[in-house]
């Protein structure tokens, strides 16, 4: 195990024109990552994340800044020196070799003796419940079952440092959502320092420890899912975590020139009359358990979300006009130019 530890790490990717500056998509990321810790990056689309990622195992080449696990610089170490082991979103299994041979085919070509393989394969396999699929090939798996042995692949490693790829998106919803647990079960049990890459913010809330959020190569936030929630960096942490996200206005009664403030849909109470911002109720969602209000405040879209238990007895009307607060301890201030919180 160790810890892992991000300097002002950059990347630029050349250009394929030539003549033509590069592309930078790391824009001096610093992070500390402690022994032990489960770390998730999120953020959309081409945020970075997998390059970030990739650095770390030595597929990419750092172009300026330094990564260190343990107590080595391992910038100009190959993959292979590194001590760590990664999981892809695609698995990555090889199709003609049974799950055994699958996941002792590292430590083969690593030349660990032969019985300690069985042992430490036997030994995964229990973890991951795989003792009775050892001799199927990939193709006779689930997709859940594959997902396993890919694991499977990276513990027999026993490395320093485990890093996914976006393991669960070929999983359909309730395998996700089962596998998620497995991932934080495995994780306690063998406590070994994780970097774990999603576009999902549910898998981030539920996975991490500490929670690296990126947006165009830039990391806006490094901290707990609590932390995260409740004192989002910038406004663009406070609309990219939480579902639905975070209202943020401009133009609504009390905000300061200059800022934006932000307030949870969970955190407004809707009331037919009284104090609070007048708002028109123009449609409204039921989801289950809850109901989302979309009302205008204004110009300004309001969603508001309500519990469905504690729903009045007078029903919502669409077109009423409603009343909406909060309480202050709910109110966030952000900087309207930059968008940092205040
Ligand atoms: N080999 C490459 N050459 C040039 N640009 C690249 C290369 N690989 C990635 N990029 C660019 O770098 C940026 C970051 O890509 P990256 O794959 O790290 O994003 P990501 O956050 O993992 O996205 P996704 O969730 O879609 O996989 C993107 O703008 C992408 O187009």
């Amino acid at each position: 195990m160790a810890a892992i530890s991000l300097r002002n790490l950059v990347k630029r990717y050349p250009s394929t024109v030539k003549g033509q500056k590069g592309n930078q998509v790391i824009h001096g990321v610093n992070a500390e990552i402690a022994d032990g810790e489960f770390i998730v990056i999120v953020g959309p689309s081409g945020c970075g994340k997998s390059t970030l990622l990739r650095m770390v195992a030595g597929l990419e080449e750092i172009s300026d800044g330094t990564i260190s696990i343990g107590d080595r610089v391992v910038n100009n170490l190959e993959p292979a020196e590194r001590d760590i082991a990664m999981v892809f979103q695609n698995y990555a299994l090889y199709p003609h070799m049974s799950v055994f041979d699958n996941m002792a085919y590292g430590l083969k070509i690593a030349k660990v003796p032969k019985d300690e393989i069985k042992v430490r394969v036997d030994k995964a396999a229990a973890i991951l419940e795989l003792g009775h699929l050892l001799d199927r090939k990939p193709r006779q798996l689930s997709g859940g079952q594959r997902q396993r042995v890919a694991m499977g692949r990276a513990i027999v490693r026993q490395p320093q440092v485990f890093l996914f790829d976006e393991p669960l998106s070929n999983l359909d919803a309730k395998l996700r959502a089962q596998t998620r647990l497995e991932i934080q079960k495995l994780h306690r049990e063998l406590g070994i320092t994780s970097l774990f890459v999603t576009h999902d913010q549910v898998e981030a809330m539920t996975l991490a420890q500490r929670m690296i959020v990126m947006n165009a190569g830039v990391m806006e936030q490094f901290g707990t899912p609590q932390e995260v929630y409740h004192r989002p960096a910038s406004t663009f942490v406070a609309s990219f975590i939480g579902s639905p996200p975070m209202n943020l206005l401009k133009h609504a009664p009390g905000v300061k020139p200059g800022a934006i403030l932000g307030v949870r849909p969970e955190h407004l109470r809707i009331a037919s009359s009284g104090e609070g911002w007048s708002a028109r109720l123009e449609t409204q969602e039921l989801l289950g358990a809850e109901r989302l209000l979309y009302t205008r405040v204004g110009e300004e879209q309001v969603i508001v979300r309500v519990d469905e238990s504690q729903v009045t007895p007078t029903p919502y009307t669409n077109g009423a006009n409603v009343h909406l607060t909060f309480a202050s301890e709910h109110v966030h201030q952000f900087d309207a130019a930059s968008g940092k919180r205040l």
